[in-house]
């Protein structure tokens, strides 16, 4: 199967784990982008949702979604994303959108995480690049505390939106993902990072050449 197919398998089912009713968080990226309509054609009754980029907010309402600010709901009941990388031990890497802060905050709000990736997406092991949103106060010295500019490379052409901050990446190999997400956890200057924690998943969607799997964690 072509990514694109695959992609859209993803998403389609996941559209079916959705119901009457609920608080959904959407994702953003590509294969997120086949999940909108996807939902939309269900014409679900009373959804509310609420969208990590303006990108998704803005199809989403083109789709007649209702979608509502983040501010006005404490708790969702599934998120649904798509992914970079996806381990055998259940760690993410997300944020290959620069969207990685708001699509945290989305999916450790839901009862249910549910990732949508094509099977490409599936890694034997978590590596560079990780997705960092900086603080643009102090950028050199928050900098200089995570390796240097040989260690973080600041995206070019991805000047700050209304949605992040200052998008770099983390180069290089990641060995533990858990030392390596608690180390940047707390490095003052980092936002967040796009190391996504096996706990913070419930399910993993995986569309490849032999069809659709469910993963569950
Ligand atoms: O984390 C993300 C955006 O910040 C995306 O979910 C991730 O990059 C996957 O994107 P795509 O579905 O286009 O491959």
């Amino acid at each position: 199967m072509p990514a694109d197919t695959e992609k859209r398998a993803a998403a389609q089912a996941a559209a079916q784990l959705v119901e009457d009713g609920m608080r959904v968080g959407l994702g953003t990226g590509s294969t997120v982008a086949f999940l909108l309509p996807a939902l939309a054609a269900r014409g679900l009754r009373g959804l509310r949702c609420v969208a990590t980029s303006t990108a998704t907010e803005q199809r989403a309402r083109e789709l007649g979604l209702a979608v509502e600010s983040f501010d006005r709901l404490d708790r969702l009941d599934i998120a649904i994303d798509g992914a970079d990388q996806v381990a055998p031990d259940g760690w993410l890497v997300k944020g290959g959108g620069g969207a990685h802060t708001r699509e945290k905050a989305v999916a450790v709000t839901a009862d249910r995480f549910v990732v949508i990736v094509h099977a490409e997406k599936l890694v034997d092991a978590i590596h560079g690049p990780v997705p960092l949103e900086l603080m643009r106060f102090g950028l050199p010295s928050t900098l200089r505390r995570l390796g240097g500019r040989e260690r973080v490379r600041i995206r070019e052409g991805w000047p700050p939106s209304p949605d992040n901050g200052v998008i770099a990446d983390l180069e290089g190999p990641v060995g533990d993902p858990a030392e390596v997400a608690g180390r940047l956890a707390g490095t003052v200057g980092v936002v967040d990072h796009g190391l996504f924690a096996p706990e913070l998943v419930t399910e993993v969607i995986v569309a490849g050449p032999g069809g659709v799997e469910h993963r569950h964690q």
